[in-house]
């Protein structure tokens, strides 16, 4: 069974629809990747799972349990962690902090889920009492993504985590968020880095103008030669 299912969503701003009709699905153990050009609905769709915006049409199954316009917070409690695009970290607070508010949520011993978020990202440890602003653009990524790991979710949805980052930090976000899978988190993530994101999912939704355009498994789309050349900036042989 699918850990989760949008079906059908409509959702925007205000009075306008953003998304016309965006289905998702991906099983427990699986990355999912959402591509598309700028405006397609990408974010819209991650913030309609989360309950920062209304649902107007369609439904979002998490496990089992209807969770259509649930509030973020009884998200969390229910297994699911967003990390923004922005804004994601307390610069002034240390990078020890910033995962300690990762667990306000919770009323019990957090100290192993510290323990493991170093064990993901081993540069924090190191750089466990400086300020997160202080960090270079990845290391705060990876702040980023730890704080959200502090719930224990089973979903891990993250709005473009390498946006802005060099290859070699974006290689190294890639590295971990595959790490964290293998841990046993499923991930849903926004790319603009389409191929190399394709390259690691096991599910992969190509949006456009608030529809779904192609689905598929990351290595179907990234074979599919209109795919390629309309949403890949190239044929489906090409390299970046
Ligand atoms: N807070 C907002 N209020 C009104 N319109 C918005 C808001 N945020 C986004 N939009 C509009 O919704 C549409 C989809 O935006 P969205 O951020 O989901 O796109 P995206 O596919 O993630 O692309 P991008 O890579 O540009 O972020 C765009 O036309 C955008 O202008």
């Amino acid at each position: 069974m699918a850990l989760l299912e949008m079906t059908g969503i409509h959702a925007g701003y205000g009075g306008a629809n953003i998304l016309n009709g965006v289905s998702i699905a991906i099983d427990a153990d699986q990355i999912g990747v959402i591509v598309g050009p700028n405006g397609a609905g990408k974010s819209t769709t991650l913030k309609a799972l989360f309950g920062l915006l209304t649902v107007s049409e369609g439904s979002t199954v998490f496990d089992g349990r209807d969770i259509t316009n649930t509030a973020p917070e009884r998200l969390v409690e229910q297994g699911l962690s967003f990390v923004p695009q922005e804004f994601n970290v307390f610069p002034t607070m240390s990078v020890e902090e910033n995962l300690e508010m990762g667990a306000y949520v919770r009323r019990d011993s957090y100290r192993h889920m510290i323990d493991q978020v170093y064990g993901f990202f081993p540069p924090l440890k190191e750089k466990r009492r400086q300020p997160a602003g202080e960090l270079s653009g990845g290391q705060r990524q990876m702040v980023a993504i730890g704080r959200a790991l502090m719930t224990e979710p089973r979903l891990l949805l993250l709005d473009e985590p390498t946006a802005g980052l060099s290859p070699r930090y974006m290689g190294e976000i890639f590295d971990r968020i595959v790490a964290i899978n293998a841990a046993g988190v499923g991930i849903l993530m926004v790319e603009q880095n389409a191929r190399q994101a394709l390259g690691l999912a096991h599910r992969g939704f190509v949006l456009a103008g608030g529809h779904n355009r192609f689905t598929g498994t990351g290595a179907e789309l990234l074979a599919d030669p209109e795919v390629a050349r309309s949403f890949l900036g190239g044929g489906a042989d090409a390299h970046d």
